[in-house]
C-alpha cells in the first residue's frame, strides 16, 4: 500500500483535480492500493491566516470567506455531475458556516489564540479533502473522507504540534483494519491533542501526515505530488540547465533542503526515514515524469555531487584575538550563548592557529549577536584579548551536496576553480565532517553566476557555456557570427562548448539578451534593438555578471579599447581583432596585459597580426619557453601583399587597391594600410610581445604612397589621388621588372630596433614567392638561429580573420 499525498497546487482548481483523479484512476485500475492525503487548496491557508488576523482586529472578514466558498463551489460545478452536487454543496456550506461562527467569535473577543488559529486553519484541509473525496466517489464508490484530526494525536504545541506516536499508530492501525477496502482520503496537516482540540503540524504538515500514516501502516512507499519535477540539481529559475534527479538518499535530501531546495521539508519526513520507507516526488502536471526517489541507499551517482543549493542572505561574523588561543571552551561558550538567544548558526569555520572564528548567521540576528558578544566578553575586549567583532554583510552560501563526495578527491578543487575562473571571491569555506556538503560564502550579487558556473563544472556534459558580447557587425563581425552559427552543433557535440551570443552592438544599434540571441536572426534582433551606446553596453555586461563572459571587439574603433581594463576588472575576458588598444602607448598595452593577468581573465588578440595565422601564439610560446628573439622579418599587411602580387600587366594601381578593398583585406579606411600605419601597428605589437618597450615613434616607417595621396583628407579624395598617381606606381613596377625583382613592403625588428620599408627583392629572397594576400613572418631566435621559424599564408580577409577570432574565443578559459 502506498501513501499518495497531493499538495495545494494539485487540488487548487478543477483542472488540476482532474489530473489528480486521472492519476488515482490509473492506480485503481491497475490494482494498486493507496491512501490519499490532501493539502488545502493552494492559497487557502494563507487566506485563512489573514482572515483570522483581520477578525482579531475586529475587521470585516466576509470577503475572504466568500472567496474560499466560491473556489470550492466552482470546483463542485466543474467536477461533479449536477445530480450529485447537493451533498458536496451542503457539506462545504456547513464547513464555511462553522468557519464564519469561529471568525465571528474571534472578532467579538478581539483575540486570536494559537488554539483558535489552528482550528480556523483546519478548515482548509477539511474543505479540500472532503471535496476531493466527493469527486472521487464518481469513480470509486467506496471512497471515504477521513478527518485525520480524530486519529492523529499530538501534544498541545498549537501551530507546530508533535505527534504522540504510539497512540496515533494504534488508532490509525485500528481504523485501517476496518476500512482497508475503501479508498481513504485523509486531511493533511491537522491533528488533535488529548482534549480533542484541533492542532496543526507546522511547516510541511501534510507531508508529515503522509509520513505518519506510512510509518503506522507500513506503507511500501510515499508519493508526494506537487507542481514541479521533483528535486533538481539546482534552482531552475536561476540555473537553466538544472535537471531533475532520479534519486537521492535521505541524507542528501536533508542537506539539499537545508540549503534552500524547498521541494520537501525533511524534518516532516522523519517517521518515513526511520522506517526506511522510500519517498517519491512526483508532478501532478507532468505525470509522465518518473519522479525523484528518496531512499536510504541509492545507486551509484553518475556525477560527483548530487546538487547545488544556496542560502540567499547571510551575514558573516569574524572574531579574532589572542585571547582565544588555547582557551578550552571558548567556542563552546560563544555558541551556547547564541543558542540560548535562538540565534541560528548556519556554518562555522575556525583557523587552525585558533586565532579566529568565523560563523554565518541570518542578517536579522546580527545586532543581537553583537550585543551578546560585547556584554559577555567585555573584559576580554577591554584588555585587547579579543578584537571587536567584525561583520560582513550581503553574503550568501553556496553548497554542493552529495554522498559521493566522500570517495572522490578533487571535488573542492573543481568548485574553487569554477568560482575562481569567474572572479568570484570566497569569503569562507566550511565542509561538514560528514563530507556530504561543502559550503562557500560568497557575495550575494555573484550567486547566479556562481550557481551556473558550478553547475556547469559538475553536471553539464557541456564543459562550459561561453557568454559572448560581440561588437562590430561589419566585414569581420558578421562573418564571425555566421561561423559561430554554422559550428554551434559541432562545438556542443564534440567539444562540450556552447557559445551563447548574449549581446551584439554596432555603431548604430545594440541588443542584449542573456538567454542568447538566435544567430539565424541576429540582424533582425539588432535592427530592432536600442540605439548603440558603448557605456550602456558595458554597464549591462557588468550588471548581468554572467559566467565565462567574453567581450569580442570586431571594430576598428579607438573607443572600444578604452573599456577593456574595466571589463578585465569585472572578470570579463577580451578577444579582439582591433589593434588600436595594443598599439597605443606602451603604458596602456602593459596595463591591459597586467590587469588581465591579475584578474585571471584572458586577453586574446591573435588576429592583430597576420589575421588567423598563428603568429601571436607562436611568439608567446617562444617567449614563455625561454627562447630569445634575435630578429623578426615580416610581411604583415595582407592588403599590400595582395597589391604587389597583383600589380602586374595592364591593371592600374588604383584598380588593385579597389579590388583589395572589395575582397575585404583592407582596413575600413584603406589609408591605414597604404600609409603603412597598420603594418607599423603590427610590428609594434610583435616587438612588445617580444619584450621590447616600443612606442610608435621608435619605428622607422618607409612610404609606399606619394605625398599627394598621403595628404588626402577623405577616403574618396584618397582614391582620386591614387588614380592620378598612376605614373608614380608604374615607374616603381617597371624598375622592379627591369631588375627581375618584385616589390615587397617588409618589416624588421632587430636588437630592439624596428623599421618598415619598401624593398625590391630578387628570387633568392625568401619573401620573393608570395601569392594572394599572403603574410610571411620569420622568427630568428636563440633556438631557431640558423634556420628561422617561418609562418606563411593568407594574412587578411573576412573568413580567415573571423576564424582567428573564433579560435581565440573558444580558447578562453582553457588554460
Ligand atoms: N579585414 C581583415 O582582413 C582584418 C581585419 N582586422 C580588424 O578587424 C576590424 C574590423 O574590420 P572590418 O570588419 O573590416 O570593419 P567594418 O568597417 O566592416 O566593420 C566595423 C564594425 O564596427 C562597428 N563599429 C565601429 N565603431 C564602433 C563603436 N564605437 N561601437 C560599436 N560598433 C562600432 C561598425 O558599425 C561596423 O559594424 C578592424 O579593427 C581590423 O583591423 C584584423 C585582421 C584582419
Ligand atoms: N588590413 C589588414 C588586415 C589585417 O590586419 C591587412 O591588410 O593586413
Ligand atoms: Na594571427
Amino acid at each position: 500500500m502506498k501513501i499518495v499525498k497531493f499538495g495545494g497546487s494539485s487540488v487548487g482548481s478543477g483542472q488540476s483535480i482532474h489530473n489528480v483523479l486521472n492519476i488515482l484512476q490509473n492506480k485503481y485500475t491497475s490494482g494498486e492500493k493507496f491512501i490519499v492525503v490532501s493539502s488545502a487548496m493552494v492559497g487557502v491557508t494563507n487566506i485563512l491566516t489573514e482572515l483570522a488576523e483581520t477578525a482579531s482586529k475586529g475587521n470585516d472578514f466576509k470577503k475572504g470567506l466568500i472567496e474560499i466558498e466560491q473556489r470550492h463551489f466552482t470546483v463542485i460545478k466543474e467536477m461533479i455531475t449536477v445530480k450529485n452536487q447537493n451533498p458536496a454543496f451542503t457539506q462545504i456550506k456547513i464547513f464555511i458556516n462553522e468557519l464564519e461562527d469561529l471568525l465571528q467569535g474571534v472578532c467579538s473577543l478581539r483575540e486570536l489564540s494559537l488554539q483558535s488559529k489552528d482550528l480556523i486553519l483546519s478548515y482548509g484541509e477539511k474543505c479540500s479533502t472532503f471535496l476531493l473525496s466527493q469527486i472521487a466517489q464518481q469513480y470509486f464508490s467506496e471512497s471515504l473522507y477521513v478527518d485525520a484530526s480524530t486519529l492523529i494525536k499530538t501534544d498541545s504545541n498549537f501551530g507546530n504540534a508533535r505527534v504522540h506516536t504510539s497512540v496515533t499508530e494504534h488508532l490509525l492501525q485500528e481504523f485501517y483494519k476496518k476500512h482497508s477496502n475503501q479508498v481513504l482520503f485523509f486531511t493533511g496537516f491537522i491533528a488533535s491533542n488529548e482534549n480533542n482540540r484541533i492542532t496543526t503540524l507546522g511547516r510541511g504538515g501534510s507531508d508529515y501526515t503522509a509520513a505518519i500514516l506510512a510509518a503506522a501502516l507500513n506503507a511500501e512507499e510515499i508519493e508526494l505530488w506537487s507542481d514541479v519535477d521533483g528535486m533538481l540539481t539546482a534552482d531552475p529559475r536561476v540555473v537553466k540547465k538544472a535537471f531533475s534527479l532520479s534519486e537521492l538518499s535521505y541524507t542528501e535530501a536533508m542537506e539539499l533542503s537545508y540549503f534552500g531546495a524547498k521541494v520537501i521539508y525533511p524534518p516532516a519526513m522523519i517517521p518515513a526515514f526511520r522506517k526506511k520507507i522510500p519517498i517519491v516526488l512526483k508532478n501532478t502536471f507532468n505525470p509522465s515524469f518518473k519522479g525523484t526517489r528518496i531512499e536510504e541507499h541509492t545507486h551509484k551517482n553518475t556525477y560527483p555531487i548530487r546538487g547545488i543549493s544556496s542560502i540567499d542572505e547571510i551575514s558573516l561574523i569574524n572574531i579574532t584575538g589572542s585571547g582565544m588561543i588555547g582557551k578550552i571552551g571558548f567556542s563552546g561558550k560563544l555558541f551556547s550563548l547564541l543558542a540560548r538567544e535562538q540565534i541560528n548558526v548556519i556554518l562555522i569555520t575556525q583557523s587552525s592557529s585558533e586565532h579566529s572564528i568565523t560563523f554565518a548567521i541570518e542578517p536579522k540576528d546580527v545586532q543581537k549577536a553583537k550585543q551578546l558578544f560585547n556584554s559577555e566578553f567585555e573584559l576580554e575586549l577591554e584588555t585587547n584579548k579579543l578584537n571587536p567583532l567584525v561583520v560582513e554583510e550581503n553574503l550568501c552560501v553556496l553548497a554542493i551536496v552529495g554522498e559521493n563526495m566522500k570517495q572522490t578527491p578533487g571535488i573542492s578543487g573543481k568548485l574553487f576553480q569554477a568560482l575562481g575562473r569567474n572572479g568570484i571571491n570566497i569569503h569562507a569555506i566550511a565542509q561538514g565532517s560528514s563530507e556530504y556538503n561543502i559550503s562557500v560564502i560568497i557575495k550575494r550579487k555573484n550567486i547566479s553566476k556562481a550557481l551556473n558556473a558550478v553547475h556547469d563544472a559538475f553536471f553539464t556534459q557541456l564543459t562550459k557555456t561561453l557568454h559572448v558580447f560581440s561588437i562590430g557587425t561589419g566585414n569581420i563581425g558578421s562573418t564571425l557570427l555566421r561561423q559561430i552559427e554554422a559550428q554551434s552543433n559541432f562545438l556542443r557535440k564534440n567539444n562540450g562548448i556552447e557559445v551563447k551570443i548574449s549581446g551584439i552592438a554596432n555603431s548604430r544599434k545594440m541588443v542584449i539578451d542573456e538567454e542568447g540571441i538566435d544567430l539565424t536572426q541576429w540582424e533582425e534582433r539588432i535592427n530592432g534593438g536600442e540605439p548603440s551606446d558603448m557605456e550602456t553596453f558595458i554597464q549591462k555586461i557588468k550588471f548581468l555578471n554572467l559566467s565565462n563572459c567574453i567581450f569580442v571587439d570586431n571594430t576598428a574603433s579607438p573607443v572600444t579599447g578604452t573599456y577593456y581594463k574595466e571589463l578585465f576588472e569585472s572578470n570579463v575576458s577580451v578577444v579582439t581583432c582591433n589593434k588600436i588598444a595594443n598599439s597605443s602607448s606602451y603604458k596602456e598595452y602593459k596595463d591591459l596585459k597586467d590587469t588581465a593577468r591579475r584578474r585571471g581573465v584572458d586577453f586574446f588578440y591573435e588576429t592583430n597580426v597576420g589575421a588567423g595565422l598563428p603568429i601571436i601564439r607562436t611568439l608567446k610560446d617562444l617567449m614563455t619557453s625561454g627562447d630569445r628573439i634575435i630578429r623578426i622579418e615580416a610581411i604583415v599587411s595582407g592588403t599590400i601583399s595582395y597589391i604587389f602580387n597583383h600589380f602586374i600587366g595592364d591593371i592600374s594601381f588604383y584598380e588593385v587597391v579597389k579590388k583589395a578593398h572589395k575582397l575585404g583585406y583592407t582596413e575600413p579606411d584603406p589609408r591605414e594600410d597604404l600609409s603603412g600605419k597598420d603594418f607599423m601597428r603590427k610590428m609594434m605589437i610583435l616587438a612588445r610581445d617580444a619584450g621590447y618597450k616600443m612606442e610608435e615613434n621608435d619605428i622607422k616607417l618607409g612610404a609606399i604612397l606619394p605625398e599627394s595621396c598621403m595628404n588626402a583628407s577623405s577616403i574618396d579624395e584618397f582614391y582620386e589621388e591614387l588614380k592620378k598617381s598612376d605614373s608614380y606606381f608604374n615607374e616603381l613596377k617597371e624598375k622592379a621588372e627591369m631588375e627581375n625583382k618584385v616589390l615587397r613592403y617588409i618589416g624588421k625588428l632587430e636588437n630592439g630596433k624596428a623599421s618598415v620599408s619598401l624593398e625590391l627583392v630578387d628570387a633568392s629572397h625568401p619573401f620573393y614567392n608570395l601569392t594572394g594576400s599572403d603574410n610571411i613572418i620569420s622568427f630568428t631566435t636563440e633556438r631557431y638561429k640558423f634556420n628561422p621559424l617561418v609562418i606563411k599564408g593568407p594574412g587578411a580577409g573576412a573568413e580567415v580573420t573571423a576564424a582567428g577570432v573564433f579560435a581565440d574565443l573558444i580558447n578562453v578559459g582553457s588554460n
